[in-house]
């Protein structure tokens, strides 16, 4: 389990976060989601002690990182995929980490096995796509098969196949019982992977819940309404406070403000037909575009 407590951490002027709180649990996939430059990265440097926080604490079974004696037996992570020595060969590079770190000299094969990156173990890790570093970055966190594991974007460069085979990864490490926190900018990565999310925005917590919670918390939805009798609804909609858009020329309307069984009742007491009424949830990309819209840092309507 990861236990972050009121965690802050300034560079000079620049406070990347502020009072962060919140826990990963084991078990689960729990996304780590916010806008570019939000502080997903700082709040992942911070748990594994590469940096120190200014306030706060972050720890992971208890213990602050550093004063976890079994290191990579205990927690993998990948950080920055590009961060290797580009003239060792993948099995190399792997082979001294376990050195390192007292691992069996076995894991190496295995972990290479388990990436998809067997075939390529003898070639210099200088001439891999960065698809390829994103793997070796993952057989790096899992080389000491840890119970806790951070991955920071670990999905740039990956292609369908590989996000897919990422995706299986990750929900197998949970089911295994094992702590999985994964970073990403974009929901769409996450929804489909993710059973927690922990979302926030310029340094600071805007949710942290599970996925169907944080969908749940969009105010989008809305109600698509298809009748004969378009303007009758429409005022009677209206004179109840509902917003009502034709969703398109002959398209149906768009209602919120009212839910599918309040309109259903007014057009029934009203005898009015209706040939749709369809409750359109807004989408968990909806939800977080909604929720950080405030702490984007390099939006398109800012030209910072
Ligand atoms: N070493 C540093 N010195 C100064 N400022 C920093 C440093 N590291 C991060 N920051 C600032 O802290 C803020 C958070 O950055 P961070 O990299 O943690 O965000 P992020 O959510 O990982 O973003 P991205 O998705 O773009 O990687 C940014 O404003 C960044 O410029």
């Amino acid at each position: 389990m990861i236990e972050v407590n009121e965690l802050t951490k300034r560079y000079g002027g620049t406070t990347a976060v502020k009072d962060l709180t919140f826990t990963v649990r084991a078990g689960r996939v729990t996304g780590f989601l916010g806008p570019n430059g939000a502080g997903k990265s700082t709040t992942l440097r911070l748990l594994i002690g590469l940096d120190r926080p200014t306030g706060g604490t972050a720890t992971i079974d208890g213990r602050p990182f550093r004063d976890l004696p079994r290191g990579l037996r205990h927690v993998g992570a990948l950080l920055d995929a590009h961060d290797v020595h580009g003239g060792r060969t993948a099995r190399a590079h792997l082979t001294a980490l376990a050195r390192g770190n007292a691992l069996p000299k076995n894991r190496v094969d295995h972990v290479l096995d388990e990436v998809g990156l067997a075939s390529a173990a003898r070639r210099r890790i200088g001439g891999f796509s960065l698809g390829m570093k994103q793997r070796l970055g993952i057989a790096a966190a899992l080389l000491g098969d840890p119970p806790v594991l951070l991955f920071d974007e670990p999905v740039n460069g990956l292609d369908p196949e590989g996000v897919l085979w990422v995706r299986g990864l990750f929900r197998r490490l949970a089911a295994e019982g094992r702590t999985v926190f994964v970073s990403s900018h974009l929901m769409s990565e996450m929804e489909n992977t993710a059973d927690e999310l922990v979302v926030i925005g310029r340094g600071h917590l805007i949710a942290a819940e599970s996925v169907s919670d944080f969908a749940a918390r969009g105010t989008r939805s809305s109600v698509r309404v298809r009748t004969p009798d378009t303007e009758a609804l429409t005022a009677l909609l209206r004179a109840e406070g509902a917003d009502v858009r034709p969703a398109a020329a002959d398209g149906p309307l768009v209602v919120t403000g009212l839910d599918a069984p309040a309109i259903g009742e007014l057009a029934h007491l009203n005898r009015l037909r209706l040939n749709e009424l369809t409750t359109a949830t807004a989408s968990l990309e909806e939800a977080f575009m909604e929720l950080t819209a405030d702490s984007v840092e390099y939006g398109a309507e800012d030209p910072r």
